[in-house]
């Protein structure tokens, strides 16, 4: 066969398939293959005129059709199933050659199998993409890792089938080994709180505001044209207005109340307690999923007491309502604070040297969690590439400011009424303690030293102390 790909995409399935399209409309030509056939045939019965495809069946037929360095994508089901597809294709490829996994792969393994495959000479580039079936399409967000030289050879085919946004692409080269996984992990940690908050919100404007599904889409529609313009809150519109065609409700109301999911949120919570990062709006959104599918604890509590939902008067709804989309923006920007500490904290651990404003660069196009306000999160880290935390930013500071009230009044009136708002108030209580001059903290430690002798610093000296707690007149000792 002749080598004439300058790409191949094995794994053709929703998002393979689409990638695959989307570097053919572009005008490479692309080998294929699929574990099974039919997906390969299938692929080029629909859509073989939109491009130049060279289908393959065999692992030999397909290495042998791509040109060298060859450039080999996965796009299959992450976990045992990359490992499985890397031990086949591996021992046909040669020194130079890459093979881009685009799977969303834990950052661990990116970087177990970089290690292993750099030994034979072969590139692994691990790399998140984000967008989804229609993303890889049109133009996803691209977060390769792996080596500067891979990049070289690799990021001028990804930057030209990514999304655009003022021209620029969304792909950057993130940084070595599993730096892009380990960003596409914290990408869906950030989605996972962006969405329980806008969940969180649209309960509210529903059982508080009295507002029905169509009426909440039109809320959201608005929103969509202000600061929290975003693709979460232009799909959330969307999914509100709605109906369901079997039963006439709103779609939401024949939706279960259980949330799934595949891993990313719960393995950016993980690695974030390893590094001490802490991500309390991301992780109440883990738990929050975690909770809706425990049917059995749900059921225990139910019939316990507690406030009910008394939805306010129309006037005091509109109110209400400029509450919550304050309440709304101030706990996003916490989210992503969190989301970027996180970053940093990784890059610093891994000696990764990601550029966090490069980070927002791409993320303003082709990923889910899209939005205006990634251009001011670019903007800052320009105006300051040391910025410790976005509230550290002067807009930003002055805007959560500006929203704190309203804010507290919505997590108040939550309460009150007995609606659970797990973001919204972590990322408050979040607020609350960085801006705090002193913490309980300090009593955490003197109850340490009580039970364990585990030692506290003074405020007034410097050195570590202990108190005899069991001694009579309990004498403190350098420690
Ligand atoms: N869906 C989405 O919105 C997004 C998905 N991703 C990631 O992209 C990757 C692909 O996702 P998606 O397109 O949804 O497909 P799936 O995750 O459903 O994976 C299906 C593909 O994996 C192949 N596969 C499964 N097991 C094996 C195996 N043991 N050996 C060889 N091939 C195998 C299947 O082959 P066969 O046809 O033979 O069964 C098929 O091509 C995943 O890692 C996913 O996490 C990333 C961003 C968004
Ligand atoms: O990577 C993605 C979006 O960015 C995938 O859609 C992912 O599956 C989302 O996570 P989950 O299934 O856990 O909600």
């Amino acid at each position: 066969m002749a080598a004439t790909a300058q790409i191949g995409v094995t794994g053709l399935a929703v998002m393979g398939r689409n990638l695959a399209r989307n570097f053919a409309r572009h005008g490479y030509t692309v080998a294929l293959h699929n574990r099974t056939p039919s997906r390969t045939h299938a692929l080029i019965e629909e859509f073989g005129h939109e491009g130049n495809f060279v289908a393959t069946e065999r692992p030999e037929e397909f290495v042998a059709a791509l040109e060298r360095p060859r450039r080999l994508m996965i796009m299959v089901k992450a976990g045992d199933p990359t490992d499985t597809v890397i031990e086949e294709f591996a021992p046909l490829l040669e020194p130079g050659d890459m093979i881009i996994d685009g799977g969303n792969a834990h950052f661990a393994d990116t970087r177990r199998r970089e290690r292993a495959l750099r030994e034979r000479g072969v590139h692994f580039v691990g790399t998140g993409v984000s967008g989804g079936e229609e993303g890889a399409l049109h133009g996803p967000s691209i977060m390769p890792g792996g080596s500067a030289e891979s990049y070289a050879s690799l990021g001028p085919l990804l930057e030209a089938i990514s999304a655009k946004v003022d021209g620029e692409p969304c792909c950057t080269h993130i940084g070595p080994d599993g730096a892009g996984h380990f960003v596409k992990m914290v990408h869906n940690g950030i989605e996972y709180a962006d969405m329980q908050l806008i969940g969180e919100a649209y309960d509210l404007l529903r059982q508080v505001g009295g507002y029905h599904p169509p009426q909440i889409a039109e809320i959201f529609r608005r929103w969509n044209t202000g600061r929290l313009d975003s693709y979460l809150i232009e799909i959330t519109a969307e999914v509100l207005a709605h109906t369901d065609a079997a039963t006439g409700a709103p779609f939401v109301d024949v939706v279960q109340d259980r949330a799934e999911q595949k891993g990313t949120g719960r393995w950016t919570v993980q690695i974030a307690l390893d590094l001490g990062v802490p991500v309390s709006a991301i992780a109440q959104a883990v738990f929050a999923r975690s909770s809706s599918g425990h049917t059995d604890l749900r059921a225990a509590y139910r019939d316990l007491p507690g406030a009910g939902a008394r939805p306010l008067s129309a006037h005091e709804a509109e109110t209400f309502t400029a509450h919550v989309e304050q309440a709304l923006y101030a706990s996003k920007i916490i989210a992503y604070d969190q989301g970027w500490k996180m970053i940093m904290d990784g890059s610093a651990e891994y000696d990764w040297d990601i550029d966090p404003g490069a980070v927002a660069a791409i993320w303003r196009g082709g990923c889910i969690i899209r939005a205006a306000f990634l251009d001011r999160i670019r903007a800052a880290y320009a105006a300051d590439p040391g910025l410790v935390s976005l509230l550290s930013d002067r807009e930003f500071g002055q805007e959560i400011g500006g929203a704190q009230q309203s804010w507290r009044e919505v997590v108040a009136t939550a309460a009150r009424h007995g609606i659970p708002v797990p973001a919204f108030s972590t990322a408050l209580a979040y607020y609350d303690s960085l801006r705090a001059e002193r913490l309980p903290a300090a009593l955490t430690q003197a109850q340490r030293d009580f039970f364990g002798a585990h030692t506290y610093r003074r405020t007034d000296r410097e050195g570590s102390f202990h108190t005899r707690w069991a001694e009579h007149d309990r004498p403190e000792v350098s420690a």
